[in-house]
């Protein structure tokens, strides 16, 4: 490995292959930088949960190839994309999106407005379409993420009467520990992003976010094909369709592969490889933060186990924080979101601190409520959610005198999110979503 790694030198990334082995729980994906310095090739290895099942997951494979192929394509971002094994019509277009929208925050704090259009080469082929018996009354596959979004997923299902299957990508104590707590049965699948990338990054390779859950939710749905199970059914926040800031002619968007957008390119794409658009939908699409919360809080059980905070799931175990960090947007985020509904000693004992009674945290809610800067570039709900959040905690005895609180609420007062009108309508469900008719009730089954 040379020591120092000039991205410029490099002018085409290849999609080489992938493989599977016999069993079907072993995945690899092949992939090479090449120009003027010597190429550098990478493996992504994915493990699969075992299976007795001879079912075809040809389609989600070569979906799964190309999103993993994302990580080591950002490393240099050159200007040519080549991919050997072809792509169909609509493969073609999800990855054309994927590159457009799940890199932008990386291609803007990069500064690298053309690392999300670089020149696709493949042959175009068609792919006989996939015969399948999958059926959604099967129990739903629900991706795990240790948060408080999937939790209240998981409770809504099992009130509606469903018996969903928690499954994580990877292992991270908060999401065992919330599953424990759920009483449900897990399945884990495992990714191993190669270490060559690592090197890489700390010899000069370009490095940024990726829009991982579309890679989770591909492997998700190859691990629910292999264990006959039904719908993966993810925890996605309508807020997710809600940018960061507007760059080079598009919406840059953290949370780009949360979004309805997204769910919707995914949706499109098994349809078009013969496979039923309702196997991938979010339940909590039509929900707010706000409504979220809500539900959420009425749940303490997962209380001493839950933690949002993204610190806490590096992929490396020396590097992960071992609870709320407390400085990232994140965690401030969701203190606020969560204010109105619990308790001060209980959600500062949830914390290890009050975030809104720390006059440095004061910067940080500016953004998070949209005061000054932009949206951080992390997973947190759109300036009406966290202006609501705020006047309903300011009117609470147990947030009215904090630091934050006082510090802010002239201006937060006079913001939209201040309305009355504003509060309802978050509490509330809106339309837009995915979801099929038999997993509706769910949506209300926690109030
Ligand atoms: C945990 C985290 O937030 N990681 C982001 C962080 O990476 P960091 O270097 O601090 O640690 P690692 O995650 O351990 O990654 C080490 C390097 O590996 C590369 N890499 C990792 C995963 C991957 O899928 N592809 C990769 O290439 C990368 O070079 C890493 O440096 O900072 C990175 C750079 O900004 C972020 O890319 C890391 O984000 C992870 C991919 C991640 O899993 N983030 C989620 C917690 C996350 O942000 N989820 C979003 C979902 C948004 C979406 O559209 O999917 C959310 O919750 O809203
Ligand atoms: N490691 C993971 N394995 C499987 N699914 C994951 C993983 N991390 C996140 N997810 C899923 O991806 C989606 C987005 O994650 P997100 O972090 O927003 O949710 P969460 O952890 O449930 O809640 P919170 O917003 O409080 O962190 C959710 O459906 C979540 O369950």
């Amino acid at each position: 490995m040379t020591n120092t790694f000039r991205p410029s030198s490099y002018t085409t990334f290849e999609y080489v292959s992938y493989s599977v082995s016999s069993d079907g729980t072993i995945f690899t994906g092949h992939y090479q930088l090449s120009g003027r310095e010597p190429s550098v090739s990478f493996q992504e290895i994915i493990e699969l949960p075992p299976s007795d099942r001879a079912v075809d997951t040809t389609a989600l494979h070569r979906l799964l190839f190309l999103a993993c192929g994302l990580s080591y394509y950002k490393a240099a971002a050159p200007p040519v994309i080549r991919v050997d094994t072809g792509l169909t019509e609509a493969e073609r277009r999800f990855l054309t999106e994927l590159i457009r929208h799940g890199l932008g925050e990386f291609a803007y704090r990069n500064q690298l407005p053309g690392a999300l259009r670089p020149t696709i080469e493949a042959e175009d082929i068609v792919l006989a379409t996939a015969d399948s018996d999958w059926d959604l009354s099967r129990p739903p596959l629900v991706p795990v993420g240790g948060g408080k979004d999937s939790v209240v997923s998981l409770e809504s299902l099992k009130a509606a009467g469903h018996v969903p299957v928690a499954f994580s990508v990877n292992q991270f104590d908060p999401i065992d520990a919330c599953v424990r707590v759920s009483g449900l049965s897990q399945v884990r699948a495992t990714r191993k992003v190669d270490r060559t990338l690592i090197e890489l990054n700390k010899a000069g390779a370009y490095n940024g976010h990726v829009p991982v859950t579309a890679i989770n939710s591909l492997v998700a749905l190859i691990s629910a094909d292999r264990l006959g199970l039904g719908a993966v059914v993810m925890s996605n926040e309508g807020s997710a369709d809600y940018g960061n800031l507007r760059w080079e002619d598009i919406e840059v968007n953290h949370q780009w592969s949360k979004s309805m957008e997204f769910e919707l390119l995914l949706r499109g794409t098994l349809s078009a490889a013969g496979l039923a658009e309702d196997r991938y939908f979010s339940l909590l699409r039509p929900l707010s933060e706000i409504s979220i919360a809500k539900r959420f809080a009425g749940l303490p059980q997962y209380f001493p186990v839950f933690t949002s905070c993204n610190r806490l799931f590096a992929l490396d175990p020396d590097a992960r924080r071992k609870s709320w960090c407390g400085t990232c947007p994140k965690c401030q985020f969701v203190f606020l979101i969560l204010a109105p509904f619990i308790p001060a000693d209980v959600l500062k004992s949830i914390f290890g601190s009050n975030l809104l009674d720390n006059l440095e945290n004061l910067p940080a809610y500016e953004e998070i409520l949209g005061l000054k800067g932009h949206k951080p570039f992390e997973c947190v709900g759109d300036y009406d959610e966290a202006g609501a959040a705020f006047r309903i905690a300011a009117e609470q005895a147990d947030w009215r005198e904090t630091v934050i609180v006082k510090g802010l609420l002239d201006e937060v007062r006079t913001t939209p999110s201040a309305h009355e009108a504003e509060v309802s309508r978050l509490m509330g469900v809106s339309r837009v979503h995915a979801i099929p008719a038999l997993f509706q009730e769910a949506l209300d089954a926690i109030g």
